[in-house]
């Protein structure tokens, strides 16, 4: 199986559980692996056949820039959501990672995988 992957797109959004998460927006990043036969781009070379990551980074940037959820599971889930509805993937491996939550720690978040191989 093919994919078009997606390695550390880094995001400003309002998330988080604590008052003071709420007062402004901090990075989280997303690494994702979409399931697509790259096959027919590639014989006629043609960006129309592809899963554009260009628009899936832009689509992203949109939705992620302007949400509020509290928890990271809630940001990933819909992530995930509208890439399959809107781009039509049938499986995909999602990581979100919140890289200032904790500062003992480089990162904190969850790994999702939604839909079929
Ligand atoms: N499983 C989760 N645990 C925690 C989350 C979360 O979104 N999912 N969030 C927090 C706080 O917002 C933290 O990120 C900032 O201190 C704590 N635990």
């Amino acid at each position: 199986m093919d994919t078009v992957f997606i390695r550390g797109l880094r995001i400003e959004t309002l998330i988080g559980i604590h008052d003071y998460e709420r007062q402004g927006r901090q990075p989280i990043v997303l690494d994702i692996e979409m399931a697509w036969d790259n096959r027919p781009a590639a014989q006629g070379d043609d960006i129309a056949l592809t899963l554009d990551y260009q628009k899936v980074s832009e689509r992203l940037i949109d939705y992620v820039g302007s949400s509020e959820c509290l928890l990271v599971e809630t940001l990933a889930e819909r992530c995930a959501d509208l890439l399959r509805e809107e781009f039509a993937i049938p499986w995909l491996r999602l990581r979100l990672s919140k890289p200032d939550a904790i500062d003992a720690a480089d990162a904190v978040g969850v790994d999702i995988e939604r839909g079929q191989r």
